[in-house]
């Protein structure tokens, strides 16, 4: 089946007639078939950069959107080839499914038995070919998702938006359309873009995810360089749990109330290190014993099956992953180390 197209994003920015800047200038590339997440708290400006892609906006001036290096930046959203699945469904309740998913090739002048055909096809894909004669209003939810989603597909696009199509759906449902939508990305080679501010769905279908901040891409890389190499303390903290723990740096040790740690390659002086809970080893907090470790007191312990998430009493609360055979409980003291190449400073 097809692949899409190539997109790129060349110095666009948003500003709002009432002067909000939603984005800052922003460069971007999106590879042919690729899925690309924006991935963001609410306001970041990832609702923006789709519509600008889409030319639901026009970016500010200076801006420019290509389509295989086609410059479309004055393209109306009809004439780019895209499909659009928003949260709320935006499907014709006065038609059933079929009819529904038949519609944009209606638009383009297919005939009623290929349109039929096609419509029933991108049904069976999205696995609802059963509900085909239902109404709109007769359908779930989830339901309703993949109709949209069939919508959008039918046509073919040369790019897929997503603008948060799974948010308003339940944990379960979530997670298996989640699945479902990935695999169907994949096979259909369709190049998109999937706005999301849950990290989990960033990691799931991304093949890379562009974490945003503030109107601005704060760091683009594979989910692994995401998670493992974040850019700033924004996206340690938003990307994942990070740990923070605060203390000062002397002779290549780091050094706190609650013990030190091998730091190599820090600076000296007041340092502030995060790390990962699956970056701590289990050490031997007693003191003076192998004087490599940081103790604390444990506050909880969340047993995973795969693991033990375990709460720390400290500044602030610090999380760690021990494997699930190890003791632990609440009130005791449990020591960890870390190695230097799992300790991140920023700036
Ligand atoms: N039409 C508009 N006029 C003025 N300001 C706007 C308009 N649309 C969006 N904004 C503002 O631009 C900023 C970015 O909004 P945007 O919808 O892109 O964020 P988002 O990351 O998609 O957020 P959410 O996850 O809540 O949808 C916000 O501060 C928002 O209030």
């Amino acid at each position: 089946m097809s692949a899409g197209a190539e997109i790129t994003v060349a110095a666009a920015a948003k500003t709002f007639p009432d002067g909000t800047r939603a984005l800052h200038p922003t460069d971007l590339t999106v590879a042919r078939g690729e899925t690309l997440v924006l991935l963001g708290p609410s306001g970041c400006g990832k609702t923006t950069l789709l519509r600008l892609i889409a030319g639901l906006e026009t970016p500010d001036a200076g801006g420019r959107i290509l389509f295989d290096g086609r410059d479309v930046t004055a393209l109306p959203i009809e004439r780019r080839e895209v499909g659009m699945v928003f949260q709320s469904y935006a499907l014709f309740p006065n038609m059933n499914v079929i009819d529904n998913v038949a519609y944009g090739l209606r638009v383009k002048g297919v005939g009623k038995a290929a349109r039929r055909e096609e419509a029933a096809r991108y049904l069976e894909l999205c696995r609802i070919g059963e509900l085909a004669g239902r109404r709109i209003t007769e359908l779930s939810g989830g339901q309703r998702q993949r109709v949209a989603l069939a919508r959008a597909l039918v046509v073919k696009p040369r790019l897929l938006l997503l603008d948060e199509p799974l948010t308003a759906l339940d944990a379960n449902l979530r997670e298996t359309l989640r699945g479902e939508i990935d695999a169907l990305l994949r096979s259909l080679a369709i190049t998109s873009i999937y706005v999301t501010h849950d990290q989990a769905e960033a990691m799931m279908l991304g093949d890379r995810i562009a974490v945003m901040e503030k109107g601005r891409i704060a760091q683009i890389g594979t989910p692994r360089e995401i998670y493992a190499a974040p850019a700033s303390r924004f996206v340690a903290e938003f990307v994942g749990v990070s740990n923070r723990i605060e203390g000062r740096v002397a002779a290549g040790r780091f050094h706190t109330e609650h013990g030190s740690i091998a730091a190599e390659g820090l600076a000296d002086g007041p340092a502030t290190i995060h790390f990962r809970p699956d970056d701590a080893a289990l050490a031997d907090p007693s003191p003076g014993a192998a004087g490599d470790g940081l103790a604390f007191e444990v506050a909880k312990v969340v047993y995973l099956g795969s693991g033990q998430l375990v709460t720390l009493k400290g500044l602030s609360a610090i999380r760690i992953l021990v494997p699930a055979h190890h003791p632990v409980a609440a009130g005791e003291r449990i020591g960890f180390t870390l190695s230097p190449d799992r300790i991140k400073v920023f700036p």
